[in-house]
């Protein structure tokens, strides 16, 4: 039996302990790109043996933006994604993450760091064993002090904010459509209120109306939340419907980051290709 989401914004345990803000309801932050940018990466080196993924990197997002970020198969963005993710070490070079050098920060540090941010990986990464709202709950207990069930509650409320109906929070991953699967693990990205989210081609596997609605699905979070989105995707249509700017990664660095309409304009082989080749969408 699911219960209603408590839509307030602070929740207390029954002692009456010091009241803990949910930060339920974000708030929309400015796109101000400030100096306070909440990803910067500068000179980043990988390489496994003598293949190089990446030559001195430099990549910066800026707060608030939608950023798509495309490159040939192998290109290395899955490392780039790793590499912020403190998923895989770097041989050298600075990633910052909210102005904090993410290879300095101890490890209460990197859970501090962890909790402001949010991860769709590709096919979701659900835990199969866990219903719908436990998984959505993961982080929260992880993060946040609160009960089982003052969790549950938030979960519940983040299935709502995705567009998961309710009673789906009981059921398990294998019995979820691919749409449900990505909204849930949406869901379970934004539970910690995060500020920053990235997405692992959010829209593969999804059908063209399927996909469509969840690029709207994001924008519209983003927009109403003031999330900075960093979105790996293959997907021209969520370029197009979606993205402030675009990171192209080819010859092991980022070559472009901008608007659509000045990548449509490049001379870059890769970008001229992707956007004027057979699939593209440019005129010209
Ligand atoms: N652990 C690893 N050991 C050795 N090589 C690796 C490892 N991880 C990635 N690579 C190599 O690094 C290169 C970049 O891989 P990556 O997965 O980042 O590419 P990608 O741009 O995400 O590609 P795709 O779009 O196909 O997913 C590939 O040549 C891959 O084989």
């Amino acid at each position: 039996m699911t219960e209603e989401p408590d839509i307030s914004a602070e929740t207390s345990d029954d002692s009456g302990k010091k009241r803990e803000k949910l930060s339920l309801n974000h708030v929309a932050k400015p796109k101000n790109g400030q100096g306070d940018d909440p990803v910067v990466i500068e000179k980043l080196n990988n390489r496994f043996g003598d293949h190089v993924i990446h030559e001195d990197l430099d990549l910066v997002v800026k707060r608030g933006e939608v950023l798509g970020v495309v490159g040939g198969s192998g290109s290395g963005k899955t490392v780039l994604l790793n590499s912020i993710l403190g998923l895989h070490r770097p041989q050298s070079g600075d990633i910052h993450l909210f102005g904090q050098k993410l290879l300095d920060a101890k490890p209460e540090e990197g859970k501090a760091l962890r909790a402001k941010t949010g991860v769709l990986f590709q096919g979701g990464a659900l835990f199969s064993t866990l219903s719908v709202a436990e998984n959505i709950m993961t982080p929260i207990l992880e993060f946040t002090r609160l009960s089982p069930r003052e969790a549950r509650q938030i979960a519940l409320l983040k299935m709502s904010m995705v567009g998961l109906p309710l009673r789906a929070a009981d059921l398990t991953p294998s019995e979820l459509s691919g749409g449900m699967i990505k909204r849930t693990a949406l869901a379970r990205a934004l539970a910690v209120d995060a500020e920053l989210i990235f997405l692992d081609e959010p829209t593969a596997g999804l059908d063209p109306i399927g996909a469509a609605a969840f690029d709207d699905l994001i924008r519209g979070l983003a927009d109403s939340l003031g999330l900075t989105v960093f979105m790996i995707t293959h997907d021209l249509d969520s370029l197009y419907a979606i993205c402030d700017e675009i990171a192209v990664l080819a010859d092991r660095h980022v070559v472009l980051k901008d608007r659509i309409e000045v990548l449509e304009k490049s001379d870059h082989p890769w970008i001229h290709e992707y956007f004027h080749g057979p699939r593209g969408r440019a005129k010209g």
